[in-house]
């Protein structure tokens, strides 16, 4: 059973060949077999998952048949669940039980999904290697020696170890495609404003994105939909009608233009990826598509630009934690300044610390012109970049990372080593355009990832190009030996 796609699932529930309470209580019992090897789940909500699974068996009773009622899924543990702890993969969130559920969570709930759990992640989204958490690294089924990719590590480990065909992750400079290259699954980051933010944790709220990470564009597709639309509670949503992704899939890809930026090519990538990527190239020629070079002149700035903006506004945003209200608290305070300094020394690890004191420099007084300013326009010679290439082209082709999945601990003594490898991801949240990244193939045993990006609101193209190659492709179906 822990075989089936999302869409999959549905036809069997449809058919009546097992229930939605069958299939949790199957995916469970493996989660709690196999989860010690990964660590990809924080929580695991048995409880609130059987009572899910038996309403959607009753409301399938009653006649109800939406293609996700009764699919076993789980979050990523920034997205607020209501009274299950949701962590952010941090110490000073220690016995946070959200009071609400998250826009998404609410969503995805309405549509009949059933929550197994909150998935393990770097702390506050800090990180490409799901190292930063709290609850202890990640570990990725392809090879349990290295990392999953991150920062929504745990959401790919368990989807790609087959312990739930998907999940919810959220990407703020790749973190929903990095580890779904690194784990051999499909993943896409929307248009910023296309999901709501109400309730998710925010790290950097310019360029936080939530979305699916799913083993096939289908199943993307089926939990995008539900996932996409206008909230009010959210003032950075759009008011713009959600396009039928299922539909679009099935589109032939006769006339469509793909751009290969130079930039996406050169120094820095790992040339046995290069040629997984090219190999997909050929394949999409097959089906009609035709190839353009292209250039993003500007990529070359993203990282620095990224690791000024993101950390500028993590700082803002992570000052509500402060030992007061909720979370973590230091013992026997003598004052509030020492309640303060305690508790947030305690409670953020190394790298959120790292990330507010660069983002506090940045933004404080006599530095700001210098850095953050100059990082805005940056951002906007990127979005340019984009917006000129999408007057040629269709969807913009290349590698999701540069480097395959490296070993546990490997690039810890040197952060901006794993910050480079943000270095084709960051430029679509800087921007706001949608990305997806779909298995391509593998080298040494591991798992390489393609990259597409599109044009803003495009998500149904994406889907449909990687739809399109995952019928006459089967990557996406290969299972980690052991899972
Ligand atoms: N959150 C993300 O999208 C991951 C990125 N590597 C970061 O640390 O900011």
């Amino acid at each position: 059973m822990h075989q089936m796609t999302l869409a999959e699932i549905a036809k069997g529930l449809e058919a009546k060949q097992f229930s939605a309470e069958e299939l949790s209580r199957a995916l469970l019992a493996r989660i709690a077999q196999l989860d010690p090897q990964l660590n990809s789940f924080i929580t695991v909500t048995e409880d609130l998952a059987i009572e899910q699974a038996k309403a959607a068996d009753a409301r399938r009773a009653a006649g109800e048949n939406s293609p996700l009622l009764g699919a076993p899924i789980a979050h990523k543990d920034l997205f607020c669940t209501n009274g299950v702890l949701t962590s952010c993969g941090s110490k000073i969130l220690t016995g946070f039980k959200a009071p609400y559920d998250a826009t998404v969570v609410e969503k995805l709930k309405a549509a009949g999904t059933v929550t197994l759990g909150k998935l393990n992640m770097d702390e506050f989204a800090m990180g490409s290697a799901n190292e930063s958490s709290h609850y202890g690294a990640v570990k990725n089924p392809w090879d349990t020696s290295r990392v999953p990719g991150g920062s929504s590590g745990g959401s790919a480990a368990a989807v790609a170890a087959r312990l739930l065909p998907a999940a919810t992750g959220t990407d703020t400079g790749g973190s929903i495609r990095q580890p779904a290259a690194l784990t051999n699954l499909t993943g896409i980051k929307p248009t910023y404003g296309r999901v709501s933010r109400w309730g998710m944790i925010a790290y950097a709220s310019s360029l936080d994105q939530g979305g699916p990470l799913a083993r096939t564009a289908e199943d993307c597709a089926l939990l995008l939909g539900a996932m996409a639309g206008f909230d009010a509670k959210d003032s950075t949503s759009v008011d713009q009608p959600v396009d039928d992704y299922l539909a679009a899939l099935a589109q032939p890809l006769a006339g469509l233009r793909i751009g290969l930026p130079k930039e996406y090519f050169g120094a820095g990538l790992d040339a046995r990826i290069g040629e997984k990527v090219m190999a997909v190239v050929e394949e999409l020629k097959k089906l009609g598509a035709t190839v353009k070079d292209i250039s993003l002149p500007n990529m070359q700035h993203a990282i620095p630009a990224y690791y000024v903006i993101a950390p500028a506004e993590a700082s803002s945003n992570l000052s509500r934690f402060d030992g007061v209200r909720f979370g973590y608290r230091c013992e026997n305070p003598v004052n509030l300044e020492d309640l303060y300094k305690r508790s947030r020394g305690e409670g953020f690890g190394a790298e959120v610390k790292r990330r507010i004191m660069v983002g506090t420099y940045a933004l404080s007084a006599g530095y700001y012109d210098a850095y953050y300013i100059k990082a805005q326009q940056i951002r906007r010679l990127i979005k340019n970049d984009f917006v000129a290439a999408f007057k040629d082209v269709d969807v913009i082709l290349g590698p999701t990372t540069p480097n395959l999945a490296w070993k546990l601990g490997e690039k810890n003594a040197d952060p901006v080593s794993a910050y480079l490898e943000d270095i084709y991801t960051i430029t679509a949240n800087l921007a706001g355009i949608p990305g997806l990244s779909m298995p391509a193939g593998f080298v040494d045993g591991l798992p390489v990832g393609v990259q597409l990006l599109g044009n803003y609101f495009q998500e149904g193209r994406l889907l449909n190009v990687a739809h399109q190659y995952q019928q006459v492709s089967d990557w996406h179906k290969q299972a980690p030996t052991g899972f």
